[in-house]
């Protein structure tokens, strides 16, 4: 694959890169590349996850060395899943089991316990360095990568250890890109500083696009003033707002019935979730995408592109209820290896059942 070739397969379907001509040169200096993404076990996996899943198969097809931190250590200070460190690990399994059904090529990926990272004393020489060249202030605003405000630091004081841990986990696994979601680029834009500040290698980072939850929106809590960064958080497809997401477990009528039922105004496509599944999941599997329906309306389409059908879908052609039609066919169909592996480990069930019993984040 040539370096533009690379570069595409990147960069595709990206919110942002930071930034596109470090990308490059790191590329052409020829050296392997190290990238990650962190995350945090929780047991359940919205299709919103989907997107960076993505971008990790990406980036492993780019020939980039990709770690899979497993983020166990960072789940307990966050208060996942109560806190209980048996049941993170079993959710990283769940994870990993999902990415490898998804088509990522896990053999590929180095796959990291944070458990282990914080078993040496030179990671929290790291963790301690990184806290002595940030403020208090820029700490407790970097909250937000841990889905939670910057008052909430108030809560317990190890809150303020994460984001001081996100930025030397970066140093610690010696990376050359950093991915993760929008909401990740406080923790980046951190990292890229301090590196600057403690002469480590500056990463270059990823950032894929929040899904959008199946409201798209509509009847959120959204003031004036309110930042973007903010109104993107409120809007996102979540776990923790089960009504706004598709569950990869879901099964294929559950997901029918959601993506029926999903926001999808004719001709409109801002804040469409039905356009966004199709651009940032279904088009980078398949490259074409049918719309079927019945010859009084036109019969048949193909679309090559995602561009291609968005325009036809804002002059009106297609109409929402075809355009749901053809996605919940197409995702279901990607969801259903997924679903059967998690149906062969009774274990997963186990997990389920008491994490939706017992743990509310
Ligand atoms: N709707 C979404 N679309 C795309 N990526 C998402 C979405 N929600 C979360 N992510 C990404 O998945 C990772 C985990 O995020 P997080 O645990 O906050 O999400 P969540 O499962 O929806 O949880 P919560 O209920 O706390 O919002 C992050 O890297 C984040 O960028
Ligand atoms: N902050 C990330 C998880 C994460 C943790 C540690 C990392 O090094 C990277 C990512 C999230 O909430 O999804």
């Amino acid at each position: 694959m040539s370096i533009d070739q690379r570069l595409q397969l990147i960069t595709r379907n990206a919110a942002e890169i930071i930034t596109i001509d470090e990308l490059r040169k790191k590329l052409e200096s020829k050296e392997k590349l190290k990238g990650y993404i962190g995350f945090e076990p929780s047991g359940l996996f919205h299709i919103g996850w989907l997107i960076w899943t993505q971008k990790v198969k990406d980036l492993v097809e780019a020939d980039v060395n990709m770690t899979l931190l497993r983020a166990t250590w960072h789940a307990w200070i966050n208060d996942k899943l109560g806190g209980d460190l048996n049941l993170i690990k079993m959710a990283a399994d769940y994870t990993v089991e999902v990415i490898k059904n998804y088509g990522v090529d896990i053999t590929k990926l180095n796959i990291v316990d944070a458990d282990d990272m914080v078993k040496e004393k030179d990671y929290w020489a790291l963790v301690i360095k990184v806290a002595k060249n940030a403020s208090l202030a820029r700490i407790k605003r970097a909250l937000t990568i841990m889905g939670r405000r910057a008052e909430e630091a108030e809560i317990d004081a190890s809150k303020l250890i994460y984001p001081a841990m996100q930025v030397s986990d970066i140093f610690y696994l010696d990376l050359d890109i950093a991915l993760g979601g929008t909401d990740q680029r406080k923790a980046h834009m951190l990292a890229r500083d301090v590196a600057e500040k403690m002469g480590k290698k500056k990463i270059v980072s990823i950032h894929t696009p929040l899904l959008v939850g199946l409201q798209g929106g509509q009847r959120m809590s959204i003031t004036e003033g309110m930042e973007e960064d903010d109104i993107q958080a409120e809007i996102k497809m979540s776990k923790s707002k089960p009504e706004s997401a598709i569950f990869v477990s879901d099964s294929r009528e559950d997901v029918e019935r959601k993506i029926m039922g999903a926001y999808c105004p004719k001709g409109v496509a801002e804040n469409n979730p039905i356009l966004q599944i199709l651009k940032y999941i279904i088009f980078p599997r398949y490259n074409f995408v049918k719309i079927e329906r019945d010859i009084r309306y036109g019969g048949d389409v193909e679309f090559k592109d995602y561009e291609e059908l968005e325009r036809a879908y804002i002059e009106g052609k297609i109409h929402p209820m075809d355009l749901k039609k053809a996605t919940a066919r197409r995702l279901n169909e990607i969801l259903e290896p997924i679903r059967k592996s998690l149906e062969r480990k009774p274990e997963f069930e186990e997990m389920i059942q008491k994490i939706s019993k017992s743990v509310t984040r």
